[in-house]
């Protein structure tokens, strides 16, 4: 069977640009084009040219994409000039790019209190811009702006603005949930009329997420007839969003509704780079990917509980919609509170510890996790203290060395430049083999002191940490008064590049990080295959 060509236009670099908190430099415009492009999206729509110095500049030049059409953003002409008199328009025409893509006003309200003019101009200067642009040799879309609100409020005239840009030679005339308030099932009756006027292979849909139905009214707009779907990355856009293309794009390649019938721009081959897309624009935004996102989040196919992970470990299938590694993501087993056995036999295979199935200490072990847990550890986010207790639990732990004594000293004092410093000072005392070792270290902090004077002689062991780096130190006071609990969390590195997460919990805050550091200690010492 034949399937029909579904067209994925991006707008990350123009809508996605408007989201508050986001700056894109020229390099990043022209990284983010390039990986689109790679993705397999139809279309790339790069900003608006003559909008600002870094949008004019992109447009300068092509970027030489292999597969997307370049895409060009701008208003029409405005209301009381020609065509041929509008410095923006003009802009716009001479924007190095293989499409225009014009936004229009489609509602008769936004006409008379946002342009404050009339209809009938309203739709002139449609039809003069697309004409425009049609005679520069461009392909050319209308955005109409406000469509649904405008269709609920004067069919007729949103209408009469649609027909306007396809009748003057738009190759896609966009229809707009701009204030993203509109409902699915409004979507799909009102695009259901547009089709009757207007071919779908002609029709888009540019669905704002304000009521968090972005991706839904987008796929509305499909079942309906709409064949361009525009949406962001990671769902970036104005105010809430626009169309999250990171959980549409394998909505329509692995759900058998779009799948069976419609033929998109990006393979299964490209889809398993999904999830790196989604996280490299986020470390070029410098934000957290989110974790929950559909498909690409890292919780998206993480199973914690233990009725959960049994089945899973049984048949992925019971617990997973589709296979994570489509999307390029992985699963994975957590151990929490909210695990049974199959989380940490899950856990156990993951870090290569071997067990045997009938060992009574297995049980003893999901006792202890969850005694753990109650008392305010998060193994979950711990791999390297959960991998400590259980190989603690199941006996293979050796006993390396032995703290004896520690003392902290932090101390506020005059330097010799007569300035105030305030100065931490460590002293340990550890047993390794009966040799008693004192190692003391200053540092800018407690914590920084221990850590330095922990790992500054640990005798015959020493050789097997040097390459041992704190990467990261994370605290949080669990519940609040005097009673509060501090959980502190390590990252830590070494020279082969492995990190992992250590977890200390105290009433006391130096206590906590002395036991996540030396879970740290003791783990890089384990993994060296340091002998006993
Ligand atoms: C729904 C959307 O996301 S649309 C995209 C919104 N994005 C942007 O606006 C980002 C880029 N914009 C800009 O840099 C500036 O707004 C510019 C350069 C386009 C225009 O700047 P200015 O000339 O200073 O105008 P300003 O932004 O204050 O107001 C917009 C003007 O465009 C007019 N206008 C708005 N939409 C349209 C349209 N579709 N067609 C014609 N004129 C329009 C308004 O009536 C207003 O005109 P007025 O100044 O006579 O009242
Ligand atoms: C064009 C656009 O961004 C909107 O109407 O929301």
């Amino acid at each position: 069977m034949t399937r029909e060509r579904l067209y994925l236009f991006d707008t990350t670099l123009r809508d996605g640009a408007q989201t508050n908190g986001v700056d894109f430099t020229l390099h990043d415009k022209q990284l983010i084009a390039k990986m689109l492009d790679e993705l397999g999206v139809d279309y790339v729509e790069g900003g608006y040219p003559g909008a600002n110095p870094t949008d004019t500049e992109f447009f300068a030049t092509k970027p030489g994409l292999a597969h997307a059409r370049f895409t060009a953003f701008g208003m029409t002409r405005r209301a009381g000039r020609s065509a041929s008199n509008d410095p923006g328009l003009a802009a716009l025409l001479e924007a190095k790019a293989d499409a225009i893509c014009f936004v229009a006003k489609s509602s008769a309200y936004q006409v008379r209190v946002a342009l404050e003019t009339t209809n009938k101009e309203n739709l002139a200067s449609i039809r003069d811009s697309v004409a425009a642009a049609k005679k520069a040799g461009r392909e050319v879309m209308l955005d109409c702006e406000h469509f649904f609100d405008g269709y609920k409020e004067d069919p007729a005239f949103a209408l009469a603005c649609a027909k306007a840009a396809y009748d003057s030679g738009a190759r896609w005339v966009v229809l707009c949930d701009t204030n993203g308030g509109t409902m699915p099932h409004e979507v799909e009756t009102i695009v259901g009329e547009v089709v009757k006027l207007i071919p779908g292979d002609h029709l888009g849909i540019h669905a704002h997420n304000d009521t968090e139905q972005a991706v839904a009214n987008s796929l509305a707009a499909v079942r309906a007839g709409a064949r361009q779907i525009q949406g962001t990355l990671n769902g970036l856009g104005e105010r809430c969003g626009n169309a999250n293309l990171c959980s549409l794009i394998p909505t329509l390649r692995l759900k058998s509704e779009f799948a069976d019938r419609f033929e998109i721009g990006v393979t299964n081959e490209k889809l398993a780079t999904l999830m790196t897309a989604s996280h490299t624009l986020d470390d070029m935004l410098n934000r957290a990917p989110n974790r929950h996102a559909p498909y690409v989040g890292e919780s998206a196919f993480v199973t914690k509980t233990g009725i959960h992970a049994s089945a899973v470990m049984k048949d992925p299938q019971t617990y997973e919609h589709v296979r994570p590694e489509a999307v390029g993501n992985h699963r994975k087993v957590l151990v929490s509170d909210q695990a049974g056995r199959s989380n940490v036999i899950a856990e156990l295979d993951r870090a290569g510890i071997a067990y045997d199935k009938n060992d009574p200490k297995l049980a003893r072990l999901v006792e202890e996790l969850k005694e753990r847990e109650a008392a305010g550890y998060a193994y979950e986010s711990a791999n390297a203290s959960f991998e400590l207790l259980a190989r603690r639990t199941l006996g293979r732990v050796p006993d390396y060395f032995h703290v004896e004594q520690f003392d902290v000293n932090v101390e506020q004092r005059y330097n010799a430049n007569g300035q105030r410093v305030t100065v931490a000072m460590a002293v340990v005392k550890v047993d390794v083999d009966g040799e008693k070792l004192i190692s003391a270290a200053e540092g800018n902090g407690p914590v920084n002191a221990l850590d330095v004077a922990l790992r500054k002689d640990l005798g015959k062991f020493q050789k097997f940490i040097e390459g041992l780096r704190l990467i990261d130190y994370r605290v949080r006071i669990l519940n609040g008064g005097t009673e509060a609990v501090t959980r502190v969390l390590i990252e830590s590195a070494d020279e082969t590049g492995e990190t992992w997460s250590t977890i200390g919990v105290s009433p006391n805050i130096i206590d906590a990080s002395f036991q996540a550091l030396m879970d740290s200690v003791i783990y890089k010492l384990v993994k060296s295959g340091a002998p006993a």
